[in-house]
């Protein structure tokens, strides 16, 4: 599948997200629900020297007035002083209300850059451009915005639905090879939280995948794109079922605010975080070992980590966890799984469970 694939998520903050290969430099074609004249484009030190210009002369073409905002690339730029940043920007460009964002980058500018257009007068248009894997098949979708502060992962944020993701498979060649891995870990989460056919066509696609094959990678992007859209439009606002989408993330965040967000990077982390659920899966709920062993396996073809690091302290990275979202007064909550592609939620876990399930074997 190398064509134009187009995927509508529906309910009230309906979109629609379009995988054409080509699409980030035929942008002037593009028809937006958006009401702007003024635009800004927001990208990082990464993407905007490879990409920026190309974007920003198709949407002048097109007929808007186009400023330009760059921030460090990098998760420590998912931040305060970034999101500081953005808004002295639009105030420099007299954003009006209804001026519109659009985010050129991997899910750090995603997440910050839809952040700001949530707070912008209350919130104005935005539209995803995702430039890495991650932000192509997870973070552009389904409207979590949001920036990191010391105390943990996305503490500070809102749900604020893009207009129109737009993605471009073509730009992947252009990323560096660990961010390609990142991205398959949130490709891999899909088959793992809920659907075993995906994950076995994942094992026997792992190394066309490894190597991007496009027709390959177009459908593991749309496959993830549909099973998010599906999700984010019977539960937008994560009342429910959206928490399946957070398998892995409990541990994974734990572990990049550890790691003051500069060390492993977020699909590494959620990667050692799904097996961590798998591990608490099996030790209390008799989940099977294999499963996690496949898990395993898949996650290390990708050439990404199964393992806490050595230097984390199990103990520590249990104090980040009481600040995560899924946390209520009854204690911390976990998306545990009955084996592949069997997800569900899980309470009242004892911290002895979750520590254990953080040691090597
Ligand atoms: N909102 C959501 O639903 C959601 C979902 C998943 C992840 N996230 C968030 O997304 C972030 C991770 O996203 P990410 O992995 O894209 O990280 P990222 O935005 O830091 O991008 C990874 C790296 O790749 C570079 N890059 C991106 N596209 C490139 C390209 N085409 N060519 C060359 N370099 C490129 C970036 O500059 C960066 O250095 C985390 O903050 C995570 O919390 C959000
Ligand atoms: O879209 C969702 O819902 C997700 O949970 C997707 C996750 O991959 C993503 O990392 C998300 O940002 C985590 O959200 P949080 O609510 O745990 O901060
Ligand atoms: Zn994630």
């Amino acid at each position: 599948m190398t064509a134009t694939h187009r995927i509508r998520v529906g309910g009230v903050h309906a979109y629609d997200i379009v995988i054409a290969p080509g699409a980030h430099a035929q942008l002037s074609d593009a028809q937006w629900p958006i009401k702007a004249k003024q635009l800004l484009l927001v990208s990082d030190t990464n993407v905007a020297p490879i990409y920026a210009a190309t974007v920003q002369a198709q949407l002048q073409s097109a007929g808007y007035e186009v400023s330009l905002h760059v921030i460090e690339a990098g998760e420590q730029s998912k931040n305060l002083a970034s999101f500081e940043s953005v808004i002295q920007s639009l105030a420099a460009m007299g954003a009006r209300r209804d001026a519109c964002i659009v985010a050129l980058g991997g899910g750090v500018v995603g997440d910050l850059a839809g952040f700001a257009a949530a707070c912008w007068m209350r919130g104005i248009h935005f539209v995803q451009l995702p430039t890495s894997l991650l932000a192509m098949v997870d973070s552009s979708v389904g409207g979590k915005t949001g920036i990191d502060i010391p105390a943990g992962k996305n503490l500070l944020g809102a749900f604020h639905f893009p207009r129109a993701v737009v993605i471009d498979p073509e730009v992947l060649t252009t990323l560096p090879l660990r961010e390609r891995a990142a991205g398959f870990a949130e490709v891999i989460k899909y088959g793992a939280l809920g659907d075993a056919g995906f994950f076995t066509w994942l094992e026997s696609q792992a190394s066309a995948l490894c190597a991007l094959e496009p027709i390959a990678t177009a459908r593991a992007i749309a496959a993830c794109c549909q099973m998010k859209a599906d999700i984010v439009e019977a539960d937008p606002f994560e009342r429910g079922k959206r928490a399946l989408l957070n398998f892995g993330h409990t541990f994974g965040h734990a572990i990049e605010a550890a790691q003051a967000f500069g060390g492993l990077n977020h699909g590494e982390a959620v990667a050692i975080g799904m097996c961590c659920a798998a591990k608490l899966s099996e030790s209390l709920f008799g989940a099977p070992v294999q499963d996690r062993q496949r898990l395993e396996r898949l996650l290390a073809q990708f050439a990404l980590p199964t393992r806490i690091p050595a230097e984390l302290d199990p103990a520590k990275l249990l104090a980040h966890m009481r600040l995560d979202k899924k946390a209520d007064r009854n204690g911390l909550r976990f998306i545990v799984w009955d084996g592949i592609g069997q997800a569900r939620i899980a309470e009242g876990i004892a911290d002895a469970d979750v520590l254990e399930a953080m040691k090597a074997d």
